[in-house]
């Protein structure tokens, strides 16, 4: 392939599963732009822990609601997938993840729905998963390192049950697309996730 105009690569996976980190990895070594798409349920969910309408506050969204770690605790990742439960607020938030998944020079979006609902001609589709308690360890480290009061069995509580609920609800569930390439990143470094989703990248560019 000899333009990189329109290429999208999707990256679905549970929560914490290092799918954020691959795909901030991959954008910077491609030249993509990155957009984080659990970031767009998260700043509905923290609008509506302050009592704003979960509807109101996704068809409002603009870019500068995305921005902050007060969106990365697990009370707010809670909300978020709660109100990811809503086919209203999904659908008010396709719009703008198409438009990014669609700009020149390539894109990655990562999610929950990313490679079945969103971009399903997405040219690289992969499923970033990882055992349940290596991903609530990853994050308990990481928001401990953030200074976040929390525990590791409240990490692993947010983690089994937002997963349960992305996969159980009836609209845009997580799951795999069809033809995604599966990365299980439970015993992999950061850098050798990275290289594995690099390596299935620069293979389809090639074709
Ligand atoms: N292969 C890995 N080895 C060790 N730590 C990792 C690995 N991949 C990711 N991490 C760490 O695990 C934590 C979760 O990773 P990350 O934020 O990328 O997950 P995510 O799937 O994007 O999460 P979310 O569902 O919240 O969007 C981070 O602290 C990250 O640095
Ligand atoms: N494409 C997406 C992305 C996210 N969600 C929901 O948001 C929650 C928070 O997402 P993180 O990636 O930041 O963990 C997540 O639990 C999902 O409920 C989604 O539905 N679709």
């Amino acid at each position: 392939m000899s333009t990189t105009q329109g290429f999208t690569v999707a990256i679905d996976g549970p929560a914490a599963s290092g799918k954020g980190t691959i795909s901030k990895a991959v954008a910077a070594h491609f030249g993509f732009a990155h957009l984080d798409t659990g970031l767009l349920y998260r700043a509905v969910g923290a609008k509506v822990l302050l009592g704003v309408d979960a509807l109101d506050a996704a068809r409002a969204l603009v870019p500068d609601d995305l921005d902050g770690d007060a969106l990365r605790t697990p009370d707010v990742a809670q909300e978020a997938s709660k109100v990811a439960a809503l086919p209203d607020v999904r659908a008010a938030l396709v719009d703008f993840q198409r438009s990014f998944a669609a700009r020149a020079g390539g894109a990655v979006l990562d999610g929950r729905d990313i490679g079945t609902v969103i971009c399903p001609g997405a040219q690289v589709k992969l499923f970033v998963i990882a055992d349940a308690v290596v991903r609530a360890r990853r994050r308990f480290e990481e928001l401990s390192g953030k200074g976040i009061d929390t525990s590791f069995e409240y990490v692993l509580a947010d983690v089994q049950t937002r997963d349960e609920r992305d996969m159980g609800r009836a609209d845009a569930p997580l799951r795999p697309a069809a033809d995604a390439v599966e990365i299980d990143t439970s015993s992999l470094s950061i850098e050798e996730a990275v290289a594995q989703t690099i390596a299935v990248i620069t293979a389809v560019m090639g074709k």
